[in-house]
C-alpha cells in the first residue's frame, strides 16, 4: 500500500492551523502543522513532506522567501501560499518564486483541497522550476481588497509567467488599462516597451497603417507601425471591438502566422509581441450583428479577464478613495479626509463611471474645497450635480438584472452554510442587504427628504421612518 501523502501546513493562527488539520486530515492525508517558518524549513531540509501550505506573515519568517529556498533545495515539493495581505504584489511574488497556487485569506475549503489534489496529482513541469529574479515594485499598482478583485491578481500572476492572449472585458473606467500595464511590468516581457493603442481615437482608415505601417514613396522606405514599435514588449488594443473590418482580417492573419505585412509592402516581418486586447463591449453581441469576427474573437480570447463594475465590489471603495486623496496630497493637494457618513454616501453610489469617476469626484472635491473634513453634504452635492458628472445615461452599461446579482450573494451565503459556518436570520440578513441600499440611495437621490423617498418607494412615510430606524441608516438632510 502506498503511505498516504503528508502534508506540511505552517501558519501562525491556531485556527487555521485545526480547520486545515481537520479538512486535510478528513480527506485523507497525514497533516504535520506548526506555528513556525523555521519548523516549517527544518521539515522541507529533513526530506518530510510531499506538499507545503505555508501563511506569509508567522512570527519568526516569511513565507514568501521560503517558498524561493525551498523550491531550491526540492524543486520537486509543491508549496501553496495563503495571505491575509491580498495584494497584487504578494500574489505576483509568490507565483513569481515558484508558489504552485496563492490563495486569499479567507478561502474556501473545497478550493483549497481541491488545489491540494491538483498539486500533488499534476506532473513537475520544467518551467515551474524557479523563475528569474522577480522585480515587482512596491507601490501598489492596482488597489482592492475585495474577492473579486484577489481573483483578478491570482490571474495576473499567473499570467505574468507567460506570454498568452489576454482578453480584458469590462465596463469603461473599470481599470482595464491598469491591469493591461500590470501585466507587462510584472511580465516575462517588462525590459520591453509597453505599446497601447485605442481603436475608438484612431480614425477608421488609418487604423492599418497605424498597427501595421505603411512603405513611404520614393526611396524613403517604410514607416514602422505600433506592431514593430511593441517588439520584444507588449501591444495593449484598447477598444477592440471598434476594429474596423478589414484591419480585423489583417490582425486575424497576424495572429494565425506569427508575421505581418506593412500597407504597400511585401516584405513579412515577425510580429514578437504580446497582446492584450480589451474592450467595454459585448463582443458576442457584435459577433451576432455581423461587424466583428467570430474568428478573431476567439484567438484573442485565449484567457478573458473581467474586470467587475465598482459596484459589485464596494468594500473597495472606502480604500480607493483613500489612495485618491493620498495622490492628490502627493501632488500638493493639501490633508483631506472623508468623514464616516461621506464614505457611506460613496458607498452607496452606483458609480455608473466606475473606479475613474470615483478618482474624478475626489479630485474634483479636492480641487474646489479647502475644507479639510469632506462631510455627506459635500459629497451629495457633488454627486448630485448633472453638469460636473462626465457620465452621461448614455454610457452606462445596461446593468446585470437584480435578481441575478441577489442569487450569487444567496448562493455564496449557502455555500459557506454547507462548509460550516453557522446560518440564522438568514431571511431578515439577505432582506436587511438589499432594503439598505434601496433606502440609503433613494434618500440620497431626494437629498434627505424623507416625504419625497417614501412617495417614489411607495412606503408610507412612518414605515419608511421605522425602517431607517431599524436598519440604522444615518439621515442627513442634503444641500439644496
Ligand atoms: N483598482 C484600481 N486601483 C487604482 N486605480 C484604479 C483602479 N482601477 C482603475 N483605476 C484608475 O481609474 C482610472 C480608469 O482606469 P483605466 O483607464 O485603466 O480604465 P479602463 O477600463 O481602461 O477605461 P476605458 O474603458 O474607459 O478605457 C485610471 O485613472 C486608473 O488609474
Amino acid at each position: 500500500m502506498t503511505p498516504l501523502p503528508t502534508i506540511l501546513v505552517a501558519d501562525d493562527d491556531r485556527s487555521i492551523r485545526t480547520v486545515l488539520g481537520q479538512a486535510l486530515g478528513r480527506a485523507g492525508y497525514q497533516v504535520q502543522v506548526t506555528p513556525y517558518a523555521s519548523t516549517l524549513w527544518q521539515w522541507v531540509q529533513e526530506g518530510e513532506g510531499d506538499l507545503v501550505i505555508t501563511d506569509v506573515a508567522m512570527p519568526d519568517g516569511n513565507g514568501l522567501e521560503l517558498v524561493t529556498r525551498i523550491r531550491q533545495i526540492r524543486p520537486d515539493l509543491r508549496v501553496i501560499v495563503m495571505s491575509a495581505q491580498s495584494t497584487l504584489t504578494t500574489a505576483v511574488k509568490a507565483t513569481q518564486r515558484g508558489a504552485f497556487e496563492y490563495l486569499a485569506k479567507p478561502f474556501d475549503l473545497k478550493e483549497l483541497l481541491a488545489v491540494v489534489a491538483r498539486a500533488l496529482t499534476t506532473p513537475v513541469q520544467e518551467a515551474e522550476k524557479p523563475a528569474p529574479a522577480p522585480t515587482p515594485e512596491e507601490r501598489l499598482p492596482l488597489i482592492g481588497q475585495s474577492m473579486v478583485m484577489q481573483g483578478i491578481y491570482r490571474s495576473i500572476a499567473r499570467l505574468t509567467t507567460s506570454d498568452l492572449t489576454v482578453m480584458i472585458t469590462g465596463e469603461s473606467g473599470t481599470g482595464k488599462e491598469l491591469v493591461a500595464r500590470a501585466l507587462h511590468e510584472y511580465g516575462r516581457r517588462r525590459s520591453g516597451p509597453f505599446v497601447a493603442v485605442n481603436m475608438a481615437a484612431i480614425p477608421r482608415e488609418q487604423i492599418e497603417s497605424e498597427l501595421f505601417g505603411y512603405e513611404r514613396g520614393g526611396n524613403l522606405g517604410r514607416m514602422p507601425g505600433r506592431f514593430e514599435q511593441a517588439s520584444g514588449g507588449t501591444l495593449f488594443l484598447d477598444e477592440i471591438g471598434d476594429m474596423p473590418q478589414e484591419a480585423q482580417t489583417r490582425l486575424l492573419r497576424v495572429l494565425q502566422e506569427g508575421e505581418f505585412t506593412t500597407v504597400g509592402g511585401s516584405t513579412p516581418l515577425h510580429a514578437d509581441v504580446r497582446i492584450v486586447a480589451a474592450t467595454h463591449r459585448d463582443l458576442r453581441q457584435a459577433i451576432q450583428a455581423g461587424i466583428f469576427r467570430e474568428d478573431l474573437y476567439y484567438r484573442l480570447n485565449v484567457v478573458p479577464l473581467r474586470l467587475p463594475p465598482l459596484r459589485e465590489r464596494r468594500e473597495d471603495i472606502p480604500l480607493l478613495a483613500r489612495h485618491f486623496l493620498a495622490q492628490c496630497r502627493e501632488a500638493g493637494g493639501g490633508y483631506r479626509m472623508l468623514d464616516e457618513e461621506a464614505m457611506t454616501r460613496l458607498q452607496a453610489w452606483r458609480w455608473p463611471g466606475n473606479v475613474r469617476e470615483l478618482e474624478n469626484l475626489i479630485r474634483r472635491i479636492v480641487a474646489l474645497y479647502s475644507q479639510e473634513t469632506i462631510t455627506a453634504e459635500l459629497v451629495d452635492a457633488e454627486l448630485a450635480d448633472p453638469l460636473a458628472s462626465d457620465f452621461a445615461p448614455d454610457r452606462q452599461q445596461v446593468a446585470e438584472p437584480l435578481v441575478d446579482s441577489v442569487s450569487r450573494h444567496i448562493a455564496r451565503y449557502l455555500e459557506a452554510g454547507r462548509e460550516g459556518m453557522p446560518l440564522h436570520d438568514l431571511h431578515a440578513r439577505i432582506i436587511a442587504e438589499v432594503e439598505r441600499p434601496l433606502i440609503q440611495m433613494t434618500l440620497t437621490e431626494t437629498r434627505g427628504n424623507q416625504i419625497k423617498a417614501a412617495a417614489m418607494l411607495g412606503l408610507n412615510r412612518n414605515t419608511l421612518r421605522k425602517k431607517i430606524r431599524d436598519l440604522e441608516i444615518p439621515v442627513v438632510r442634503g444641500v439644496v
